[in-house]
């Protein structure tokens, strides 16, 4: 039986995009989590990590540290692990592009909301502030630029009249634990790869909004 691909998860927060990968790559068929690696010591999803039997790791930003010095330690860490995939779950930092283009090509995102709206942070609020009737989530290969990486698959929720932010994410985080392990097992398959700055799976270009079967 082929190796598995190796799959590295980055995570600073609650990791229930972690746990869904972790479920989904249980057999070890095609993907195998190999190391969870946090930039917060209190993340739980170095918990659920544990619970998993996988190796964690915390690599914590010291004051004043360049954030390329921060890399250069993470990336170290990582690199032990020979990873074939890196999966940013929750991941709070942004990545110096040296580090981007370390990876390039093999480092996944997942990023909440219907890319190319939303970029940045608090993207849920910003949704129902800008009267949005539906958002969503959008997994993409990871570039220098923050998150204008090639979209691969999104997924899409209603936005309703009474929405808060914490509803609206619940409902996003439902379609994020869909869309994720797919896509990390589409790469652990070998048909995903990114190529002239765009996601292909199975020999055709995804568009920008990601893949939309026929
Ligand atoms: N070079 C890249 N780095 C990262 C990307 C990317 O596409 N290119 N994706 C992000 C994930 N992300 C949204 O999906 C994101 C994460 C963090 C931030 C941010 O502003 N971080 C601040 C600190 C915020 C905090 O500590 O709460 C920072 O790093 O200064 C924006 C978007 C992962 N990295
Ligand atoms: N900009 C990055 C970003 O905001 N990512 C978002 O953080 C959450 C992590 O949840 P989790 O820790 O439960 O997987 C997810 O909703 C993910 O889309």
């Amino acid at each position: 039986m082929a190796a598995s691909c190796r799959v590295v998860v980055l995570i600073s927060g609650n990791g229930s995009n972690l746990q869904a990968i972790i479920d989904a790559c249980q057999d070890k068929q095609h993907a195998e989590v190999v190391a969870v690696i946090s930039n917060k010591p209190e993340a739980y999803g170095l918990i659920r990590a544990h619970h998993a039997q996988i190796d964690t790791s915390c690599v914590i930003a010291q004051k004043g540290e360049k954030r390329a010095d921060y890399d250069e330690r993470l990336a170290a860490i990582i690199d032990s692990y020979q990873p074939d995939l890196i999966v940013l779950a929750g991941f709070m930092r942004i990545l110096s592009d040296g580090f981007v283009e370390r990876y390039l090509g093999r480092m996944l995102n997942i990023h909440p909301s219907l890319l190319p709206k939303f970029t940045g942070l608090d993207t849920h609020q910003r949704a129902i502030e800008a009267g949005e009737t539906e958002h969503g989530a959008s997994v993409h290969f990871v570039i220098p630029e923050l998150d204008a990486g090639p979209v691969i698959l999104q997924a899409k929720v209603p936005v309703y009249e009474d929405d808060t932010p914490e509803l609206l994410a619940e409902r996003v985080h439902e379609q994020e634990h869909a869309i994720y392990p797919l896509v990390v097992k589409w790469f652990a398959n070998g048909r995903l790869a990114m190529k002239d700055g765009k996601a292909w799976l199975d020999g055709n270009a995804i568009g920008p909004m990601g893949y939309a079967p026929d």
